[in-house]
């Protein structure tokens, strides 16, 4: 797992460190970790480096020093740097100074640095870091837009410009990024907007002794791996957990095939079905012990609550019945829903742990969403005194007590019907398993990320739409692949 960090407490760990080293060197050392992913770039893309062209986009403040710093690094290397100052009163002196001694070229009207754009291997981002307020100003907009139609890679140097460091948002016209490297701690804008950010190099400036503990965690293959319930030589079916779906109706009993199939490939152990999808549930998975209630249903360990249950007068019986078990409690779908519509039901959800995984529609309903989504989780938690996943390209999973981790989707295939389905069964029979909500959302969403790219490549190599069944298809062998990593 690794650690995120706000820009604030970036720039308040950076102070004593500042004070304790000499003027610039910190710059310097940042500057340097960008020239070396510059040069790998040119080399990876150009076979060469000697007499390349990288356009250095620069900023007014310590974002564009860092970035003029790295053009005087990359002429030394011989490579033909031209940087465009965006706001020429306000370069960063020293930076300037030194692209200078190395007869680096330097042009300040934006149509020049327009056509350096169209000719370059590649461009530097250091229009903006750490220090943004809101979206790009026009000049610097037009040089983002001239890059992107010249398809010239973009070099984010700490974050790519346009994109708000802390939460996210981008501007229409910010920077699409192919790598990004950043200094000191990984910020959340690398995570809530991976796609912009491309991958990301974290340049170590000594940062790491004046973190406070990282607000936001990212969970790896081997956290997952570490905590994926398997079992041992003394387990039977009752002793891994149980866990119990209450999901689907008459209309919509995929919704029920899709969760407890799910659930049933995620854990060794059993799945209680209760609903009226019964027969189809029992169709698709004979190993499913399904009924029709939930009183009917047998002992379980925990409950998934809502997939395609309906937000009538039944199903909100059937969400106070699961609650009322004073068990663990996956709630999604229509049961979120129905949680937003019904304060006794938010009350008796207090009383148990709860995972709620509301897509932004659903978050709505029961708590405010604003453009800051870790925000929004985190409070909605602490508010509704549960854990709240909250889905999307990146999946937030905040826990009352203050817990927050973000997993950055590998791609955005899951953005198809049922795939919330398939979620809620893998997180269900996590926390059926024993692991506490804000571990059964995390491994739960890594997975499921995963078994979407496995699934998206099985057809005809990577890159073909994986429908939901296919994502629960691939359960199996996403499950192998990061349980690989122990
Ligand atoms: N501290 C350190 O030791 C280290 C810091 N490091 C680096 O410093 C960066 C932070 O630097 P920072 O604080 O100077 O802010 P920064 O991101 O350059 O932006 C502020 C400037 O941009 C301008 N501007 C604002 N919004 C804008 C917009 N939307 N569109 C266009 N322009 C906009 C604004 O201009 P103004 O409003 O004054 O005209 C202001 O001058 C950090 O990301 C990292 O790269 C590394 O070297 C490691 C050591
Ligand atoms: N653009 C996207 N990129 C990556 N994952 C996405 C994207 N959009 C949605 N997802 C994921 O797909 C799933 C969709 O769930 P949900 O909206 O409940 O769908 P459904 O109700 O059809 O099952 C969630 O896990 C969500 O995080
Ligand atoms: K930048």
């Amino acid at each position: 797992m690794y650690g995120v960090w706000t820009p604030e407490q970036v720039r308040a760990a950076e102070e004593p460190v500042l004070a304790r080293t000499p003027e610039g060197a910190l710059m310097r050392r940042a500057a340097r970790g960008v020239a070396q992913v510059a040069l790998a770039e040119l080399e990876r893309r150009t076979g060469g480096i000697a007499g390349r062209r990288v356009v250095v986009l620069a900023g007014a403040g310590n974002n564009g020093g860092d970035g003029l710093w790295a053009g005087y690094e990359l002429r030394r290397r011989g490579v033909a740097v031209t940087a465009v100052l965006l706001s020429p009163d306000k370069a960063h002196p020293a930076g300037l100074a030194a692209l200078g001694r190395q007869k680096g070229r330097v042009v300040t009207a934006v149509e020049h640095g327009v056509s350096a754009v169209d000719r370059a291997d590649l461009v530097l981002d250091a229009i903006v870091g750490t220090g943004a307020r809101g979206g790009l100003r026009p000049g610097a907009a037009t040089l983002a837009a001239a890059a992107a139609t010249a398809r010239v890679p973009v070099l984010a140097v700490d974050t790519p410009s346009g994109v708000d460091p802390l939460t996210g948002v981008a501007a229409d016209e910010a920077v699409r990024a192919a790598r990004t490297v950043t200094f000191g701690a990984r910020k959340p804008v690398h995570v809530l907007a991976a796609p912009r950010c491309g991958p990301v190099t974290l340049v170590d400036i000594g940062l790491g002794p004046e973190l406070p503990p990282a607000p936001i965690t990212v969970l790896e293959d081997a956290d997952v791996a570490a905590r994926w319930p398997v079992p041992g030589p003394f387990d039977d079916k009752y002793t891994q957990g149980v866990v119990g779906i209450a999901a689907g109706s008459r209309t919509y009993p995929g919704a029920a095939v899709l969760a407890s199939g799910a659930a049933a490939l995620a854990t060794s152990g059993m799945v209680r079905y209760a609903g009226s999808a019964a027969d189809e549930v029992r169709a698709a998975w004979p190993e499913i012990v399904a009924t029709d209630t939930v009183g009917e249903a047998g002992r379980v360990q925990a409950w998934v609550v809502g997939p395609g249950l309906g937000t009538d007068d039944a199903g909100a019986q059937t969400l106070a019945d699961v609650l009322d078990a004073g068990l663990p409690v996956l709630a999604d779908a229509d049961a979120v829903t129905l949680l937003g519509q019904h304060a006794e039901l938010r009350e008796r959800a207090r009383e148990t742990p709860v995972l709620v995984t509301p897509h932004a529609g659903e978050f709505g309903r029961i708590a405010e969403l604003t453009d800051d989504r870790v925000d929004s989780a985190r409070r909605a938690a602490a508010d509704l005194g549960l854990t709240v996943l909250l889905k999307g390209n990146a999946t937030i999973v905040a826990a009352p007590d203050g817990r927050v981790l973000v997993h950055p989707a590998g791609s955005a295939w899951l953005a198809t019907a049922g795939s919330g389905d398939v979620l809620s069964g893998v997180a269900g029979a996590l926390l059926a398993a024993g692991l506490d909500p804000w571990w059964a959302g995390g491994c739960a969403a890594l997975v499921h990320a995963r078994a979407a790219e496995i699934g998206a490549g099985a057809q005809e190599g990577p890159g073909s739409p994986v429908p939901a069944s296919h994502v629960q298809r691939a359960l199996p062998a996403a499950i192998r692949q990061v349980r690989e990593a122990r």
